[in-house]
């Protein structure tokens, strides 16, 4: 028997992770082997609940195992998943997260919130833990994008309760302040009320926190970047080319601050602002294009009444754009991880 399992390990470790160019049994993803009969029964623990390689992996397996290996007929394929951890964060904030992702944009306005939003909805439809901070302290957008109008959070134990919507965990200024009440702070007290979303609230043990940044690359969204652990930023964009131009100073930023970009999303496609100049720019700088969503109602519906599109229309256009969306963030998420030397990866967690 013992045999047959290290024939099926050995056609396992033919299997290479198309992202992080390894074979899967040497990343420690293949676990709790099984033979019965002739099936082939074991676990395989992805970077992300949200993978989009699912299928290629099962057709791989099969592939390498079935017609190789004397007497297996079939793989039975439990599938279970660890975020790799940035030690960074325990380190340098002691919170209990996994990874921080933030998100970006050159200007105002061009959708950033509402990537945020459905990004962090989306993650946790995968099944993800994720929490969402509104680091957009005087202009607070998330409460309303997330339907909720809930007040104060509770206190316990000194700490605030974050508030829970489809799924994330979120804080904001938005559930401090009232609009015609607003905040007035300096960028020192600005700074230490982000720590405070990071340090004194009673998160779960999260896999992603998304931070939805202030717009632009001012003081504001440049000292966030710089003193968070980031696994990395993603830059909002629209697609014509003087939002483009922002789009650049915010990767020049990122570069800057040796803070790796994830991605450009190209936001508001369609007639109006045209296509493909967010693409454009990710293809002339190297940079991942992970994706675009078309200008649409129920975006901005979804957004004006708290009901974010991914989770009341996932079948529409955008709905389906922005689940598409979360999976690659995902994905390009776990590989720039795994290349910083400060990550724990899953084949180490165990
Ligand atoms: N794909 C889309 N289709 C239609 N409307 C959209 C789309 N994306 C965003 N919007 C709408 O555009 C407006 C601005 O979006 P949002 O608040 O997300 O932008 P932002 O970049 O976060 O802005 P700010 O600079 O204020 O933080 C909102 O009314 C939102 O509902």
């Amino acid at each position: 028997m013992s045999d047959i399992r290290e024939q099926v390990m050995a056609a396992l470790s033919t299997v290479i992770e198309p992202e992080l160019h390894k074979d899967i049994v040497s990343l420690n993803m293949v676990r709790d082997l099984e033979i019965d009969g002739g099936t082939a029964r074991f676990t395989i623990v992805l970077t992300t609940p949200a993978c989009p390689l699912k299928d290629v992996f099962l057709k791989r397996c099969e592939e390498a195992v079935l017609g190789t290996v004397p007497g297996i007929e079939q793989l039975d394929i439990r599938w279970d998943s660890q975020v790799p951890v940035d030690r960074r964060i325990q380190g340098r904030l002691n919170a209990p997260m996994r990874s921080i992702i933030a998100v970006s944009s050159g200007k105002g306005g061009v959708g950033k919130s509402t990537v945020s939003v459905n990004l962090a909805v989306a993650l946790a439809q995968e099944g993800a833990k994720v929490g969402l901070i509104d680091a957009d302290i005087l202009n607070p957008n998330v409460p309303q994008m997330m339907g909720l109008n809930t007040g104060r959070p509770k206190v316990v134990n000194n700490k605030m309760q974050p508030i829970e919507a489809y799924g994330v965990q979120i804080m904001s200024t938005g559930f401090l302040t009232s609009p015609d009440k607003p905040m007035i702070m300096r960028g020192p007290m600005l700074h230490s009320a982000i720590r405070q979303f990071f340090t004194d609230v009673n998160w779960d043990q999260l896999d992603y926190m998304v931070v939805d940044l202030p717009p632009g690359t001012g003081d504001a969204p440049l000292s966030l970047a710089q003193s968070f652990p980031l696994a990395g930023a993603i830059i909002v964009t629209q697609p014509q080319s003087v939002a483009v131009s922002d789009a650049i100073r915010a990767a020049a930023m990122f570069d800057q601050l040796d803070v790796p970009v994830l991605g450009i999303v190209e936001n508001m496609t369609g007639e109006f602002f045209g296509s493909g100049g967010g693409e454009a720019f990710a293809q002339e700088r190297g940079l991942t294009f992970l994706g675009r969503v078309p200008m649409a109602a129920n975006v901005r519906e979804g957004g004006d009444y708290g009901r974010p599109v991914v989770a009341v229309a996932p079948e529409t256009a955008a709905g389906a754009a922005f689940a598409e969306l979360a999976q690659r963030v995902a994905a390009r998420t776990s590989v720039v991880m795994m290349q910083n030397a400060d990550v724990i990866p899953i084949n180490i967690i165990g």
